[in-house]
């Protein structure tokens, strides 16, 4: 089915181009897989455990936060002090958790994981502060989601290792402090603008992780590889890390797929031949693009010309949530150079248009200069 607006048909005119069939082909596989979440069954029987690197030196890409995190692990060892507190912020699947295990196996210390959503009563974040021992990391993933009165319980946890604990009630109420061992908060956000300043302002570490590179990302293949006992080449390692969306996540995903595929194929080798019929069984671009993508950037062109267009206008048309667009499909696409944020709204490159075997138009092309 084409997508084609009313106003299109009576503007044939300025319709987009086509130069070949470019209806995203949807299939049962290739939403979830390129998904950068964790999908239940990896949670579950904890798969991503053993790929997981323990130590910072297993930890590939991302080089500019590993020598942050280098320096202040030397630093505090040789002061004797526990770490600074550290935000990590940056898109699902990218290594925050793995981070913050690492660094407590760096300083040889314990880490406690937990979730904002967890710690909804006041009573679940100081059982937690209660029971670390000094030096321990207490990693928060989705810290933008804790709720008011634990994070006021935190600010003078953080900046004084003191928990205070309201005592009664109305007039009689009286603060009382306990002390807490000197500990690190490791806090974890894909949306650190949701974070309140004053939590923000109380980590000495704000770090951002960034999408991997293909390059980085087929060391990571190789390494997965070797753990899961397969063998893979150079070349194929690249074809997979290039689908992956910049996310060591989704490469792990997408090598299991493929070591699905060579078995039963009985390959013994994995070579970019079997990695490609693998991954296009699988319905996976060659740009990593899963349906949804290729559906919103089809909707752009086809309905906006390629845009400015609102996020709102994008979710309407194409019955996605503006949330989840904005959180889990512009990144990539801004990353890729497909999508470029405007003042005016969302407009889709020149590379998206041709990707998608649009001839773009010259006013588009105006519009980036
Ligand atoms: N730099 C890396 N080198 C090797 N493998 C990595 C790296 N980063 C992540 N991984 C792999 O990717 C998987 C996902 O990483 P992790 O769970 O740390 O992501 P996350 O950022 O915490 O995601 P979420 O936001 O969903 O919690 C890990 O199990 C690990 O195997
Ligand atoms: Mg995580």
């Amino acid at each position: 089915m084409a997508i084609v607006s009313s106003k299109q048909s009576s503007q044939p005119d300025k319709s987009p181009k086509r130069s070949q069939v470019k209806e995203p082909k949807a299939s049962a596989v290739d939403a979830p897989i390129l998904q950068p979440e964790a999908d239940p069954a990896e949670r579950q029987v904890k798969q991503d455990e053993k790929l997981r690197p323990q130590q910072l030196g297993e930890y590939l890409g991302q080089q500019e936060l590993k020598d942050v995190l280098k320096i202040a692990i030397q630093a505090s060892q040789s002061r004797k002090e526990a770490l600074d507190h550290l935000l990590l912020y940056g898109p699902p699947g990218l290594g925050k958790t793995t981070i913050a295990l690492i660094l407590a196996s760096e300083m040889g210390v314990t880490c406690k994981v937990t979730s904002a959503p967890a710690l909804e009563r006041p009573r679940d974040i100081v059982g937690l502060l209660v029971n670390l021992q000094a030096g321990d990391i207490l990693f928060i993933d989705e810290i933008h989601r804790l709720s008011r009165m634990t994070e006021e319980l935190l600010y003078p946890a953080m900046e004084d290792f003191r928990l205070d604990i309201t005592i009664g009630k109305g007039q009689s109420a009286r603060i009382r402090s306990l002390p807490l061992p000197p500990f690190t908060l490791v806090g974890a956000t894909t949306r650190v603008g949701a974070l309140s300043s004053p939590l923000r302002d109380r980590f000495g570490f704000v770090q951002r992780l960034r999408f991997y590179e293909p390059d980085e990302l087929s060391q990571i293949v190789l390494r997965t590889a070797d753990i899961l006992k397969t063998q893979v080449t150079d070349q194929a390692a690249l074809e997979i890390a290039r689908r992956a969306r910049g996310t060591p996540r989704i490469a792990n995903r997408l090598l299991k797929r493929v070591r699905d595929y060579a078995e039963v194929k009985k390959k013994l080798i994995i070579d970019p031949q079997v990695a490609t019929e693998a991954l296009e069984l699988f319905n996976v671009d060659p740009c990593g693009l899963d349906w949804t993508d290729r559906r919103l950037l089809t909707v752009m062109i086809e309905h906006y010309n390629g845009g400015p267009v609102g996020v709102d206008a994008i979710a309407a048309a194409t019955g996605e949530d503006s949330q989840t667009i904005e959180e889990v499909y512009e990144p990539y696409l801004l990353q890729i150079g497909y999508l470029n944020r405007t003042p005016r709204g969302r407009v889709a490159t020149p590379a998206a248009w041709k990707h998608l075997g649009y001839q773009p138009p010259e006013q588009q092309m105006s519009l980036l200069r």
